[in-house]
């Protein structure tokens, strides 16, 4: 990571939390290298949601723990549900990150890894699966820039803020619970991956 604490942003949103160009172009070429490391152990699928529809987004995880969605249900769970063999680690890099820019007591346990390419979106909702809903969830983008949107937990007027390669976002406090979404990605922003896209890595503290 830079070895200076990245420069945090205001926000109209209190306890949403951004740092642009937390992780300069060395970071991020060095962190996207050690995530197609660990995609060879724990390979991109795409999910369904309980009601059977494809995500538009392909994902996987790294940590003891992985966010999974199926007909089930969404959970967390130890292994792969696919290949069934555990998450590859969480890079360090990324731990190093999320102590410095959270400060929480605990380190996350689950990184979900999600690929976003063309037309891949992710509509609103809330990040609720966690056991802990006062722990941060710490996201870093890679590739091309998000229009992310963000409005209140209850509903009600959404912002959108663009998410460039090497940004880091927090939902904290009062945000936690925030309703958030990708509506589209700004296709061409980014020479980070080849032929385009985007990964977005979320740290949470999920077990
Ligand atoms: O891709 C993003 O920036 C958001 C991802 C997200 O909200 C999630 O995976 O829960
Ligand atoms: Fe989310």
């Amino acid at each position: 990571m830079s070895p200076v604490l990245p420069r945090e942003a205001p926000t109209a949103v209190p306890g949403f939390r951004l740092w642009p160009q937390a992780l300069d172009s060395a970071a991020q070429v060095a962190l996207l290298a050690e995530v197609r490391s660990g995609l060879e152990a724990a390979p991109l699928y795409r999910p369904v949601t309980p009601g059977g529809r494809p995500f538009s987004v392909r994902m996987s995880n790294f940590g003891p723990l992985g966010w999974v969605s199926d007909r089930g249900g969404y959970r967390y769970q130890p292994a792969h549900p696919e290949t069934g063999a555990p998450w590859p680690p969480i890079p360090p890099r990324l731990l190093a990150l999320w102590d410095a820019l959270t400060g929480w007591p605990s380190p996350p346990d689950a990184c979900l890894v999600n690929l976003y390419q063309g037309e891949a979106r992710m509509g609103l909702h809330q990040d609720r699966d966690e056991r802990d809903l006062t722990a941060p969830v710490l996201s870093v983008s890679l590739g091309d820039t998000a229009v992310f949107r963000i409005g209140p937990a209850e509903g009600g007027p959404t912002r959108t803020v663009r998410l460039a390669s090497g940004d880091a976002c927090a939902l904290t406090g009062p945000a936690r619970l925030a309703r958030h979404g990708v509506d589209r990605l700004l296709a061409g922003s980014s020479r980070l991956l080849p032929g385009g896209g985007r990964v977005n890595l979320t740290l949470r503290v999920a077990g």
